[in-house]
C-alpha cells in the first residue's frame, strides 16, 4: 500500500548548524528544544520515551516500525513521558498487539510531546554520529509553517545538558512505599509480601522496573526524593540504599546527591547504583565524569563482566561516563562496554558497594543482567 503523501510537510527539525529535515508531525502541535540522540532499540519505544532519564533530549529511533504495537498503561517507566520528543522514520501504523490500549499518535498528543515522521533517521543518524549529539529544534505545524531562521536560533541557544541538573524536575514530590514485582504470564503485576531487606531508593529519575526489580529481589523499598540528605536516608534505618538512574549531568545533580553518597558510605551500608546513580557513586568516590560524543542509546549493547568474563546484552541510556581513568586506588572496574571500551560498572574492594552504567531492569537480554539485583539483595542478607 502506497504511504500516505502529504503535499506539504508539517513538521520540521532544525539543528543547529543549520541542516534541516522535513517531514510529517503527529502527537501535539508546537516547537520544542533539545539535545538529539539515536536509539538503536527495536521494541520498548513507549519504556524509552517514558524513561525519565531522556529529559531535555529528543529520540531518534533507527528502528524504522515505530507505533505498531501502540501503548498501553502497564509499560510507562513514569506516568508522564519525559522524551521531548521523538524523529521516527514513518509515521506509525494501526497499533497491533493484544496489549495495545491507545495509539502512540493520540498518547503523545495528550501528553504534549512533538513528534516528526519521514525522516531519512539513517542520515540523521550519521549527522549525530559525525557531530555529536547535535542541538535541536523541532516543530509541529499542521499547516506547514515554519520559521526557518527562527528555528535553528531556538537550537543555537539551547543551553546543552552539560552543567544541566534535571534530576531535581522529575524525582518525586514526596517519599512513598514499593511492593510492584515485575511483570509475569498470565498474572501481570504482583505485589511482595515476603520482603526481607529495607531498602532506601533515592529517585534521581526513577524508572519504575527498577522499583520493581528490587521488590523482586526481596526489598522492601522506600522512594526518597533527589533532595534527601544522608540523614534522611539513615532516619529509615535501612538494610541497603539504592541510587536511581537520571536525566542530566552527573556532577551537576553531585553537588547536593555527593554529600548524601559519602554520608550513606560512611555509614557502611551496602549501596547499589544504576546509571545516574553509578555515575554519581564514581563522583562521590573522587572519580570523574565526562560527556561522550553521542552516547550509548539501545537494546543491543554487549557489556562485558570482568570479574567473571560473561558478556551480557544489555540496555543502555547514557550521554555521560565514568573516566576509568579516574577511578581512586580502592575502586574496581568491573564492567566494560565491549562496543568502546567506556567504564560500565564499578565496585568498592572488599565492600559491598558497587554500580553499573547499564540498565539491569530492562530486558534484552532478556534477563541477562538481572543478577547485580539478587547480589544487592544478597550483600544485604550478609
Ligand atoms: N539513564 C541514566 O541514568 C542517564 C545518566 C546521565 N543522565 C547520562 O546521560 O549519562
Amino acid at each position: 500500500m502506497a504511504q500516505a503523501s502529504t503535499p506539504r510537510p508539517t513538521a520540521c527539525l532544525a539543528l543547529a548548524d543549520g541542516s534541516l529535515f522535513y517531514g510529517y508531525g503527529f502527537g501535539a502541535v508546537g516547537v520544542t528544544t533539545a539535545e538529539l540522540c539515536f536509539n538503536t532499540a527495536m521494541t520498548g519505544y513507549q519504556e524509552i520515551m517514558t524513561d525519565p532519564s531522556y529529559a531535555g533530549q529528543i529520540v531518534t529511533f533507527t528502528f524504522p516500525h515505530i507505533g505498531n504495537t501502540g501503548v498501553n498503561i502497564e509499560d510507562d517507566e513514569t506516568a508522564e513521558p519525559v522524551a521531548e520528543g521523538m524523529v521516527v522514520k514513518w509515521d506509525p501504523t494501526e497499533p497491533s498487539n493484544w496489549r495495545a490500549q491507545e495509539h502512540l499518535t493520540s498518547w503523545l498528543a495528550r501528553r504534549g510531546r512533538i513528534a516528526i515522521g519521514g525522516i531519512d533517521t539513517r542520515r540523521l543518524t550519521r549527522a549525530i554520529r559525525q557531530q555529536g549529539a547535535p542541538h535541536v529544534a523541532l516543530a509541529h505545524d499542521p499547516n506547514g509553517k515554519f520559521d526557518v531562521e527562527a528555528l535553528v536560533g531556538r537550537a543555537r541557544s539551547f543551553a546543552g545538558l552539560e552543567g544541566m541538573d534535571l534530576a531535581k524536575d522529575v524525582t518525586c514530590a514526596q517519599s512513598y512505599r514499593w511492593d510492584e514485582m515485575r511483570w509475569a504470564w498470565p498474572e501481570g503485576y504482583l505485589r511482595q509480601t515476603d520482603a526481607r531487606h529495607k531498602v532506601v531508593a533515592v529517585d534521581y529519575g526513577a524508572k519504575r522496573n527498577i522499583l520493581r526489580c528490587l521488590a523482586s529481589a526481596g526489598c522492601d523499598v522506600t522512594v526518597l526524593p533527589a533532595s534527601a540528605t544522608a540523614e534522611d536516608v539513615l532516619a529509615h534505618s535501612p538494610d541497603g540504599v539504592f541510587l536511581s538512574n537520571g536525566p542530566g549531568d552527573p556532577a551537576a545533580t553531585g553537588k547536593y546527591a555527593v554529600p548524601m553518597i559519602q554520608g550513606v558510605l560512611e555509614a557502611g551500608l551496602p549501596l547499589f547504583g544504576i546509571c545516574l546513580g553509578h555515575q554519581m557513586l564514581a563522583l562521590a568516590l573522587g572519580a570523574q565524569t565526562i560527556k561522550m560524543n553521542h552516547g550509548h542509546h539501545g537494546a543491543n549493547h554487549p557489556v562485558k563482566d570482568l570479574e567473571t568474563g560473561k558478556v551480557e546484552i544489555t540496555s543502555m541510556n547514557h550521554g555521560f561516563a565514568v573516566d576509568s581513568q579516574t577511578l581512586p586506588t580502592g575502586v574496581v572496574e568491573t564492567h566494560v562496554s565491549l562496543f568502546d571500551g567506556s567504564n560500565c560498572g564499578i565496585r568498592i574492594k572488599d565492600r559491598p558497594v558497587f554500580s553499573v552504567q547499564h540498565h539491569p531492569e530492562a530486558s534484552p537480554g532478556p534477563q541477562d543482567s538481572f543478577y547485580l539485583f539478587e547480589r544487592f539483595a544478597a550483600s544485604m542478607a550478609k
